[in-house]
């Protein structure tokens, strides 16, 4: 439970009225304010650590007193209150700042869940992900390189297209900041850029997440990402985990125009951007039934691949010095650059979890050391440690075998470990360790069910 005040902003006294009395029933402390004003002068001196705000106050905009209660203190969480129509308003809420937003009428029970989750710390967010403004540029895409350029192109010539786009790459390639580089970059960038992962969706909740459902008995109306995302950008994140019947749904969906919440006939049309994303192979889905081929070829208007960093030649540096830059200028550190053997270690290391891997090397290394040079011995142990090639005879003259791994081991078990520490190695991506070993992803399925092992959906196991 809150130590701190929950600040109600409204300006309607029934409203008011029946939140206070149903937050102050389940215990807590509640301040109300009819006005903008008076919502700011009652935060300056009570620090409340919630604030539900109508967006639509008589002396001003509810989105500019979120902003302002934000930018006057971070910590404090933030619920948006607004009519069914202004939607839209909601979202751009959320971009100020608002964790989550509460559709009128409320329900009491409604309210408390909201609450409750609010301090949590769970939000819409888990589904819903407005992008921050800063992360939504082309400029935000970083690297040189010939095969980026490419990519780059291709995201200029989308982007003043209607198409569908589908995004597939390895974990951590950039699928999702391509998708809202495309979004900046549109016609469709005043609108939301809304995401749903549809790998982490629970399956009986994610026909609601995508298409809402209408008010029922226990549960308020629930507005769908699909109609949040209307006039901008719906992202749907690892599309190759949903199931065959939601995909039949989603199908429905794109072919009639039409957004129908669960438990209405009657729909609204459907007027966003479609950018889906996949680390498997959808290809390799469709051809073993788990993917709808009529789906697939209805969203593959125009395939985007980004290629995996170790292929990016030296955009694995220019990443790195840009993100080292920006990393420093947030945390206060002072490294400026890489040394000449860190800028070695990173071209030849595989980045199994490619540019967020990258980033998580850099976290590490300025959260613990002190610059201005990032030197070896400030790298994970695991890019320090690795045992290096020897070049050069060592001082001592005697000549040092290395000791054979394969000793005692028949050509079967040989492979087997070969490609389990190649699945391990990929974070359990069948196709990304398909790729380093040089095979096609059903060779490795058709090993993994001779040897017993599950090998799912060409999921990660
Ligand atoms: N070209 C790039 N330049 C700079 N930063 C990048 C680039 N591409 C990706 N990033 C950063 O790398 C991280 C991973 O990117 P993102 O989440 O878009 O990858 P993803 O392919 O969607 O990952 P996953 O499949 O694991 O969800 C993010 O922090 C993103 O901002």
């Amino acid at each position: 439970m809150s130590q701190k005040p929950i600040l109600i902003v409204d300006d309607v006294d029934t409203h008011l009225t029946l939140f206070t009395a149903t937050l102050e029933a389940a215990g807590y402390t509640v301040l109300s304010a009819r006005s903008r004003a008076e919502a700011l002068a009652l935060s300056a001196t009570t620090a409340p650590g919630i604030a539900l705000v109508d967006l639509v106050l008589p002396d001003g905009d509810g989105i500019e007193l979120i902003k302002t209660l934000k930018d006057r203190d971070p910590s404090i969480k933030l619920i948006a209150i607004t009519a069914f129509a202004s939607v839209d308003r909601a979202v751009s809420a959320m971009r100020n700042g608002a964790m989550d937003f509460l559709v009128k009428p409320i329900e009491p029970e409604h309210l408390k869940t909201t609450i409750t989750n609010t301090l949590a710390g769970r939000s819409i967010g888990q589904y819903v992900q407005p992008y921050p403004a800063d992360e939504v540029e082309t400029d935000g895409l970083i690297g040189s390189s010939d095969l980026m350029q490419d990519i780059y192109s291709t995201i200029r010539a989308v982007a003043g297209s209607a198409a569908s786009v589908f995004i597939t790459g390895e974990n951590g390639t950039g699928k999702v900041k391509a998708a809202a580089a495309i979004h900046d970059q549109s016609g469709y960038k005043d609108g939301a850029f809304v995401k749903l992962d549809c790998s982490t969706a629970a399956p009986n909740t994610i026909e609601a997440e995508l298409l809402g459902h209408i008010a029922m008995p226990g549960a308020p109306e629930k507005i769908g990402v699909a109609e949040l995302a209307n006039g901008g950008t719906l992202l749907l994140d690892e599309i190759c985990t949903l199931s065959l019947p939601m995909q039949a749904r989603l199908l429905n969906m794109l072919q009639s125009g039409v957004i129908t919440p669960i438990g209405t006939t009657s729909g609204r049309p459907a007027e966003f951007r479609l950018i889906c994303t996949s680390t498997v192979d959808p290809r390799t889905e469709v051809q073993a039934g788990r993917f709808r081929a009529d789906l697939f070829y209805r969203l593959n208007v125009v395939p985007i691949h980004l290629p995996p960093l170790r292929a990016r030649g030296l955009d694995v540096v220019e990443i790195a010095e840009t993100e080292l830059d920006r990393l420093c200028a947030r945390e206060e550190r002072e490294f400026r650059t890489l040394s000449t053997e860190v800028k070695a270690i990173f071209l030849d290391h595989a980045w199994p979890g490619n540019i967020r891997e990258l980033m998580n090397v850099l976290w590490n290394v300025i959260v613990l050391h002190d610059g201005p040079v990032v030197n070896v011995p400030d790298l994970p142990p695991y890019l320090r440690g690795a045992p290096r090639v020897q070049r050069t005879p060592n001082p001592g003259g005697a000549s040092q075998a290395p000791a054979n791994p394969f000793a005692g081991k028949t050509l079967a078990e040989i492979e087997r470990n070969a490609v389990e520490a190649a699945i391990s190695h990929a974070g359990g991506s069948i196709p990304t360790a398909a790729r380093a070993l040089g095979v096609s992803p059903s060779t490795l399925y058709r090993k993994l069910e001779g040897w017993g092992r599950p090998a799912r959906g060409g999921r990660k196991f």
